[in-house]
């Protein structure tokens, strides 16, 4: 996120907004200047030229009121719809990559720290803009009345500027540790309000209690912190502020005496030297704030780096040889060599934790593999470079459509073959009980599908998009016995290659696969 993206992503009405902060710097610069008239005219007793003067200045101050609000409402109206296409780009960064586990990263982008560049860098530029008019306009009356009055102004502002120099480090370090802090709360929120129910059970609140405590006491903590440091910040910029506006009026008070100054130019040199050290402080606040989200505004830009999801051709078999994992601290999984051709439909078997989620993780690419090698197959049982896999998660995915829909993925050209595939499934006798059928709305907050109608409509939805090769993690566990071994029968009458996890499968049941690829554990795998 820069500045110039801002201006860029609505050329027409970023010429707007600046046209009206300059009219709004004029208007208000005029009005204050332009009191130095009645005040001299005061002075000469000339009444007439005092109503004349200080109605002409009560309209430029009218016209600025005007004119602020509207180019804040364009300004806001801008930075909310560059936002909307970050928050959109950030979307697609997420749907592009690979790993789906980050829901709590993903809600800190776009809620915490989209509404922290609107509060600390789009709005600060609209300080950045207006002083920066105020400054330049108020330069050129205070030139107009006398040189050295801007030449002490330089000075003054010189150090104004540095000023905040002092504070920049600290009050970017409390910034970015906000955000992971935010992020941290965020997780625990995800993880723990998660299983509520679970907790309720077991009357754990306590144990909850505790967990949300001391993320969101972490998080108020650096808050707190990065609070303190722009209060700070705030602080000396100000203190510099007021010190540099007593100094240039102390000044504007010696040229008066020494006649270079009109009594009228005395007085409105002080108010502009305020305008002029005011905006200074905005600005130099504005920069502060701005340069605290760099590191934020940098990660975001990297999220929105957006490389194409490679579309890889579909995979129709695989060839594991040698293949060891592991993960960090934990152990070496060595798995048995073995090949699936294209159409096979094997069975993965073995003890918990004896590897076959690992098994799947390697062969979606989630996981890299510790040693050997995996080399896909095509239709024809040849290599195949960066192949794609399909996969049916133990927990079934739905979305908060209908059945349809869920079964169908949102293309209209499957809709015929729902019906089809929803005997196959063995979910017509459950779509029966249901008085809208295929149309029924899921929902997931009340959950009206049973779990092994949720697996069902996965399966369904596995059947009708037909990917070739589909790694199946426990897909019927939620399922009775006689549905179950339907719904095998079905499955192994295709031409697709499965790969299924399974446990408890009678020996029946297990026999109509082709084969089965047993994990053991320790190590010792045996086919
Ligand atoms: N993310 C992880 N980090 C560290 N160790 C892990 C991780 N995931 C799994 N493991 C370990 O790897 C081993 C294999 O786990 P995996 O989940 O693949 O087993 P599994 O055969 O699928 O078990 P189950 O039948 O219970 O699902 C286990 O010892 C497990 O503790």
């Amino acid at each position: 996120m820069t500045f110039k993206e801002l201006i860029k992503s609505n050329i027409p009405r970023s010429i707007l907004i600046i046209a009206l902060y300059i009219l709004y710097a004029i208007a208000g610069a005029l009005g204050e200047y332009l009191f130095k008239n009645s005040l001299n005219n005061i002075l000469k007793g000339n009444l007439n030229g005092y109503i004349y003067w200080t109605f002409i200045q009560a309209g430029m101050e009218i016209g600025a009121a005007i004119l602020l609000p509207i180019a804040t409402i364009a300004f806001t109206k801008q930075t909310q719809s560059y936002l909307h296409h970050i928050r959109e780009d950030i979307m697609q960064h997420y749907y592009n990559t690979s790993n789906d586990e980050k829901v709590s990263e993903m809600q800190n982008q776009l809620t915490g720290n989209l509404k922290m560049l609107t509060t600390d860098f789009a709005t600060p530029w609209v300080s950045i803009l207006s002083g920066v008019l105020e400054m330049f306009i108020s330069i050129g009356i205070l030139l107009k009345m006398n040189w050295s009055l801007v030449l002490v102004s330089a000075i003054l502002l010189g150090i104004n500027f540095l000023i905040p120099k002092i504070m920049e480090k600290k009050t970017a370090q409390a910034a970015k540790k906000v955000n992971v802090k935010n992020e941290k709360l965020f997780n625990a929120i995800e993880h723990w309000l998660g299983g509520l129910q679970e907790l309720r059970r077991f009357s754990a609140y306590g144990r909850l209690k505790k967990q949300l405590h001391q993320a969101s006491d972490d998080y108020v903590k650096a808050s707190k912190e990065s609070c303190k440091y722009n209060t700070i910040s705030y602080l000396l910029n100000g203190w510099a502020n007021a010190l540099a506006q007593a100094g240039l009026v102390f000044f504007a008070g010696i040229l008066f005496i020494n006649r270079a100054l009109s009594f009228g130019e005395f007085a409105v040199a002080g108010s502009f030297g305020f305008t002029v050290f005011s905006a200074i402080w905005e600005i130099t606040s504005a920069i502060t704030q701005i340069k605290s989200t760099k590191e934020l505004r940098q990660e975001i830009s990297e999220l929105r780096h957006n490389e194409k999801r490679p579309v890889n051709a579909s995979a129709y078999g695989v060839s594991v040889k040698d293949l060891k994992t592991s993960y960090d601290q934990g152990e070496t999984i060595s798995y048995p060599d073995f090949t699936i051709k294209a159409g096979e439909k094997v069975l993965l078997t073995g003890d918990s934790g004896t590897g076959k989620s690992t098994l799947f993780k390697v062969l979606l690419g989630k996981l890299k593999a510790q040693n050997g090698i995996v080399t896909y197959l095509d239709k024809n049982n040849q290599p195949l470079e960066n192949a794609t896999v399909g996969y049916l998660p133990q927990d079934p995915i739905v979305f908060p459509v209908s059945i349809k829909d869920n079964i169908t993925m949102f293309t209209e050209k499957l809709e015929h073959q729902v019906l089809n595939v929803v005997n196959k499934v063995q979910l017509s006798t459950d779509l029966a009980k249901m008085p809208a059928g295929v149309d029924t709305i899921v929902d997931l907050k009340n959950e009206n599908l049973s779990g092994g109608q949720r697996q069902k409509v996965v399966l369904a939805r596995s059947e009708i998009h037909r990917q070739p090769f589909v790694l199946m993690d426990e897909v019927t566990s939620a399922i009775d016995q006689k549905a179950t071994e339907k719904i095998i029968d079905e499955l192994l009458n295709t031409d697709q290659t499965i790969l299924m996890i399974a446990h408890n499968f009678t020996p029946e049941l297990k026999a109509k696969f082709d084969h089965e690829i047993k994990l053991e554990k320790k190590g010792v795998p045996r086919k």
